[in-house]
């Protein structure tokens, strides 16, 4: 097949990760680019936070094509960034004509989790670096026929009075992850680590921080039409089933003419949705069955996969006392345990002591997996630490009395986002 030639952005974070990215660049990945005849219109280094949105809002409005393949070599929370540039500015302004961005994805970041989703490893992986690295660019210069579509999340902070519609409420684009509670808190302190700590290590460290804390808000999950006709129709709130090893319509739901809605209390110790990846780095594969069982590419409205725990479903606990929470973090610690055994942790369920017990039992499941449209958080005033909300790496802080609401969605504007897959 011939490779298809688009408009070719190539763009780098050269702070990504432990700081290689230029040198993976300049010496590796630019050779070769050439040599299989691309000539990028640009190569950017990123000089600072927010760089790359700008780059390539700029860029998207000197060009009258519709469609740019951007190489990226960044991690997850670059790849944000632009995202979140784009979505600001709205396919209006980008010319009106613009259609399609596409990335061909270079893993330079600490996690990477959208790329080591599309491209899980395996065991006896090729060690060589370049060829671990280039297997999205692999497929624009070889095949660029493989892109797999993006699905989308748009986190809004709301005040106590505004309307999700309002101008002036404060949105983010996430393309990976968007949490609260532990896994929020631990992007939040993990910063502080960075220099210490480049690798994915500083996670653990800032999760053994906040693994005994309780997040105490309300949830709201839902599917909301409308539907795009020849799509595959998204039934409802769905909730995972792991003895039938399927999703299933979650019984707790309310339909109305709205869709369908399952609230759920809290105190929440985690709580993470995510579109397109089944990971969150290479082999913590807390959401494991965006690959095992992905949604439809085309279904409407498009979902995302939310995994929840919350201390009170162990049949042990019955206050939130700092016995209980200390008690408690060791189970949250077998559950974490879990997502790095491929993903056991969703078939995790409490026997009658509160005892966790791996794929037998009727016991309460100890994680609740959910697919949905989207989910509305409403933190208690006097939680601080309920108000973080994490967009792929970016913390946001819900103002008192706000909430925050996160919906899937399968474009930005009119603009697809893929990945070469
Ligand atoms: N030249 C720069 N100097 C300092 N920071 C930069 C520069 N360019 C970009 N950044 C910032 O670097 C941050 C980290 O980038 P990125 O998320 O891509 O890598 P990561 O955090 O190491 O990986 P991951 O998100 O996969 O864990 C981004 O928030 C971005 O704003």
């Amino acid at each position: 097949m011939v490779p298809r030639k688009t408009t070719l952005l190539v763009l780098y974070n050269p702070a990504a990760g432990a700081g290689q990215a230029r040198e993976f660049f300049e010496h590796e990945l630019l050779p070769v680019l050439r040599e299989h005849g691309h000539e990028p219109v640009q190569i950017v280094p990123t000089a600072s936070p927010g760089h790359a949105g700008e780059v390539v809002v700029k860029f998207l409005n000197t060009i009258s094509e519709q469609r740019l393949d951007i190489v990226l070599g960044s991690g997850d929370g670059t790849l944000h960034e632009i995202l979140d540039a784009v979505d600001h500015v709205g396919p209006t302004e980008l010319h009106g004509r613009f259609r399609e961005l596409t990335f061909a994805l270079v893993p330079c970041g600490t996690a990477n989790a959208l790329y080591a989703s599309l491209f899980p490893p395996t065991p006896g992986e090729s060690e060589e670096l370049l060829a671990s690295k280039t297997q999205s660019l692999q497929s624009l210069l070889v095949d660029a026929m493989t892109t797999r579509p993006l699905t989308l999340a748009r986190t809004t902070l709301l005040s106590m009075s505004a309307a999700p519609q309002s101008a002036d409420a404060r949105t983010s684009i996430a393309a990976v992850v968007t949490s609260t509670a532990l896994h929020a808190s631990i992007l939040h302190d993990s910063e502080a680590l960075r220099a210490t700590h480049p690798g994915v290590e500083r996670f653990k460290l800032a999760a053994q921080q906040n693994i005994t804390r309780w997040y105490r808000a309300r949830v709201r999950l839902f599917v909301s039409p409308p539907a795009v006709p020849g799509a595959t129709l998204t039934p409802g709130v769905e909730v995972y089933d792991p003895v039938k090893d399927q999703f299933m319509l979650s019984g707790g739901g309310e339909t109305s003419l709205g869709g369908t809605i399952v609230e759920l209390d809290g105190p929440f110790a985690y709580f993470l949705s995510t579109t397109n990846a089944d990971r969150l780095e290479p082999t913590f594969r807390v959401v494991p069955k965006q690959s095992t069982f992905p949604p439809p590419s085309l279904s409407s409205p498009a979902t995302m996969d939310v995994v929840v725990v919350r201390p009170l479903r162990d049949p042990s606990i019955s206050d939130a006392s700092e016995q209980s929470r200390q008690a408690f973090a060791q189970k949250c610690m077998t559950v974490m345990g879990g997502a790095y055994r491929d993903g056991a942790h969703i078939k995790m369920r409490y026997g009658s002591n509160g005892e966790i017990v791996e794929g037998q039992g009727e016991g309460p499941t100890v994680v609740e997996y959910f697919r949905c449209n989207g989910w509305e958080w409403i933190p208690e005033e006097d939680d601080e630490a309920a108000h973080l909300i994490c967009v792929d790496g970016e913390i946001l802080q819900i103002e008192q009395g706000g909430k925050a609401l996160c919906q899937a969605l399968q474009d930005l504007g009119e603009i697809k986002v893929s990945a070469y897959a």
